[in-house]
């Protein structure tokens, strides 16, 4: 199984996230990274693990880059059943109600369409202790343990 990892981003943190974490996991792994704006959801591929990585911008919202990928999903309610993802999301809890409010809509299209979430969604304040790699790298092998158990292939 082929890993990829697809970005939501307003202003780079997401991105960067996303890139160390292919970087951290290509030795062992085939893992390709991209934009959620460059992304079809109509196209997502069952033989893929996807990893998607999102920030929150505005009032709890999707940032810029996931914005299109969520309004094709709206309009052409594809039908992801076969589809496995996890989600690492980016938020500050400075925002209090609105905390990692993009990542858990992101995580809540997916699903509704069929996706079938593995793991839970690991929610990165930027206001706490934690780097975002020091959480996202050992979330990322979590999930892929998870998934080589759950369908028998190493991903
Ligand atoms: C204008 C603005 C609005 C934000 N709104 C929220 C929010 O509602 N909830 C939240 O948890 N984080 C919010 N954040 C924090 C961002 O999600 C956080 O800074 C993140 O690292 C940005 O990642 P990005 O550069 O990939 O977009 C906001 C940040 C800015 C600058």
């Amino acid at each position: 199984m082929k890993i990829s990892i697809l970005y939501g981003t307003e202003t780079g943190n997401a991105e960067m996230l996303a890139e160390d974490i292919q970087a951290e996991l290509e030795g062992a792994h085939d893992v390709s990274c991209e934009n959620l704006a460059d992304t079809d959801p109509t196209a997502l591929d069952p033989t893929q693990l996807y990893l998607l990585v999102c920030s929150t911008y505005g009032d709890g919202e999707l940032p810029a880059s996931a914005q299109p990928f969520a309004e094709a999903m709206d309009s052409a309610k594809p039908d992801l059943s076969a589809i496995h993802f996890a989600i690492f999301g980016l938020g500050d809890s400075e925002y209090h109600e609105t905390f990692n409010g993009g990542p858990k809509h992101l995580a809540e299209l997916m699903v509704a369409h069929g996706a079938v979430q593995i793991g839970e969604r690991v929610a990165h304040d930027a206001s706490g202790p934690d780097m975002p790699e020091d959480l996202a790298y050992p979330w990322a092998e979590a999930v892929i343990e998870e998934v080589e158990e759950k369908l028998g292939v190493p991903a």
